[in-house]
């Protein structure tokens, strides 16, 4: 898919990843992006930063919390009105609070199954849209183990499986819909100073062994991966871990021969 006059709705698209996404979807000449965040401040913030680079009418914000079904849909369709059309749907955002794992599951899980239906729903051809991507923001964590984040690994190592089982699911493939997730390694957000303040098993052994010794993934690296897994019309069920330094790789579900 090229990016020239296409909408993109984008969760978590007031900071972080989100943002930086939606910085680059505009880059592209989209005809507009919906960012889809909790965070009201942050949110309208973001929305004037990207009207006042690339144009008025250029960006909505739409206030949601994705857990909660009815939210998540209305910015959907939002979206819809506003713009006409939506072609990205990037299920992106996350947090990591092991103490509060139910939340953190449906966060980072749930949330991520509900905008790839909906995704369907506004996107598919069979309903009215012109098909489209849906890019699932994982971890690397949801490829490999991490003790002390027991909770946020599983939810993550779901938003792998589900991609990957999603996106040839007939209703998805015949609605003209690719499915894809990234794994990034650690990304130079906030993400990490936001679950230090809320407690969490893991950023405590993250501040004493690791913080300042980790490399992060650049913007600049990570938008791209998302840029060519949007791109390329053979991109389906992909899984695209993203290491500093060494860009973007795709990771095939082992093969055990059942
Ligand atoms: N930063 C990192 O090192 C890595 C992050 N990730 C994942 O990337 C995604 C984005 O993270 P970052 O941009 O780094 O974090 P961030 O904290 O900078 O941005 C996350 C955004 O999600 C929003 N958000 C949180 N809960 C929400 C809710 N219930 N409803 C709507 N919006 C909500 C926040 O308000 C924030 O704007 C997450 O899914 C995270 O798990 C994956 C690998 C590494
Ligand atoms: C488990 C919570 C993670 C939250 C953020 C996330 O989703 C992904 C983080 C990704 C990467 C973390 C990398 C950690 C690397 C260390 O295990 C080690 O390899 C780095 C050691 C560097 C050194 O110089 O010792």
């Amino acid at each position: 898919m090229n990016f020239d006059g296409k909408v993109a709705l984008v969760t978590g698209g007031a900071d972080g990843i989100g943002k930086a996404l939606s910085d680059v979807f505009l880059s592209k000449n989209m005809k507009g992006v919906c960012l889809v965040d909790v965070n009201e401040d942050k949110g309208q913030e973001t929305a004037k930063a990207f009207e006042e680079k690339y144009g008025a009418g250029k960006a909505k914000f739409c206030k949601c919390d994705v857990t909660s079904s009815e939210q998540l849909e209305a910015a959907f369709k939002t979206c819809v009105d506003t713009f006409g059309r939506l072609d990205v749907a990037c299920n992106n955002a996350g947090i990591l609070n092991e103490y509060k794992w139910k939340l953190m599951v449906s966060i980072n899980l749930n949330a991520v199954i509900e905008g790839t239906y909906l995704a369907v729903k506004y996107m598919g051809t069979k309903n009215g849209g012109n098909g489209g991507v849906v890019v699932n923001t994982s971890s690397v964590v949801g490829l490999v183990p991490r003790q002390y984040a027991a909770v946020y690994t599983a939810s993550k190592h779901g938003v792998v499986g589900f991609t990957r089982s999603a996106a040839f699911e007939p209703d998805v493939v015949d609605n003209g819909i690719r499915v894809v997730a990234i794994c990034p390694m650690a990304v130079e957000t906030e993400f990490m100073a936001i679950a230090y303040e809320q407690g969490s098993k893991y950023t405590e052994v993250y501040r004493n062994e690791m913080e300042g010794r980790v490399p992060r993934v650049k913007f600049e690296e990570l938008t791209s991966a998302v840029v060519q897994l949007i791109e390329d019309k053979d991109a389906n069920g992909s899984i695209n871990v993203i290491v500093p330094g060494k860009g973007s790789k795709s990771i095939p579900p082992p093969n055990l021969n059942l």
